[in-house]
């Protein structure tokens, strides 16, 4: 596989097995780099599953994923992935700067890195402040300076801003921005539809597929519905009839043999 300059991952065929069921079943997919691509869809969907495939957790039953040009997991991209998983995975007891410092440390980041991701996550005011004092969005902040303090070129978030008011959601992707504006990729996941517009690219995904990938203008005109929830039950309800037509074929072509 040829990972071209602009992508920053590049999925091929991935096929994820979770229990007895298959949900993933052949995914394709490219992530520009230094974009917000946002992954979007119901609860269940595989947006959890296909991020662990990207930084290289999730045990895979077949194809490819590769980030910056290695292959996910491998040690070479241990620096240049960072993953905040959905559970924000700091120590309330300890201060922001603590917290941070303890990952700087486990990285083997620069000392002065810290005060940077702490800065770069607007937190330099509540750096002294136990974690378990603040606020849901200002948690979720923290988590990602610990992410940050590693300077890395890819992060991946996982539902970053679940149960989040809208104010703080759109501080958070402000930040996210002004962190792909600095060169560096973000793969983020949310199943709030509305969070579409705040994404460079968002992919659909449902039932571990990927229904639409592309800037939500383009996905808007193709689908010709207002906004993205329109526009992705739009593409439920079109990928529905095509499988309800399939059957009824496959049925068909079934009846004569059937019959005999
Ligand atoms: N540990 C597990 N063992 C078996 N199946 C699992 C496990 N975790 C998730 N699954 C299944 O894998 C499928 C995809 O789940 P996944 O968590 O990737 O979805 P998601 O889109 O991230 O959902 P959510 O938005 O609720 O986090 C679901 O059918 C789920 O039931």
């Amino acid at each position: 596989m040829n990972n071209t300059d602009g992508d920053a991952i590049v999925v091929e065929h991935l096929r994820v097995v979770r229990g007895s069921r298959e949900v993933v079943p052949d995914l394709d997919l490219r992530v520009p780099r230094g974009q917000v691509v946002g992954l979007l869809g119901p609860s269940g969907g595989g947006k959890s599953t296909l991020m662990r495939a990207v930084v290289g957790v999730q045990v895979v039953a077949g194809g490819r994923v590769v980030v910056l040009g290695d292959d996910a997991g491998s040690p070479a991209l241990r620096h240049r992935v960072g993953y905040v998983t959905q559970s924000p995975s700091v120590y309330g007891d300890l201060s922001v700067r603590e917290n941070v410092d303890y990952f700087r440390a486990v990285l083997g980041a620069p000392a002065d890195a810290v005060d940077r991701a702490i800065a770069a996550v607007d937190l330099t005011s509540h750096a002294t402040a136990p974690v378990d004092n603040l606020s849901g969005g200002q948690q979720a902040r923290t988590s990602l300076a610990c992410t940050l303090v590693g300077d890395p070129e890819v992060l991946v978030l996982d539902e970053p801003t679940v149960g989040l008011d809208p104010v703080l959601r759109r501080e958070l992707w402000a930040i996210f921005h002004r962190l792909a504006d600095e060169g560096r990729t973000l793969f983020v996941s949310s199943h709030v539809m509305d969070e579409a517009v705040r994404c460079d690219r968002l992919v659909l995904l449902r039932e571990g597929r990927v229904l639409s990938d592309s800037t939500l203008p383009e996905l808007l005109e193709r689908t010709g519905a207002p906004d993205a929830e329109a526009a992705f039950l739009a593409l439920i309800d079109a990928a529905d009839a095509v499988q309800a037509a399939h059957a009824a074929g496959a049925a068909d072509a079934t009846q004569p043999e059937d019959a005999a």
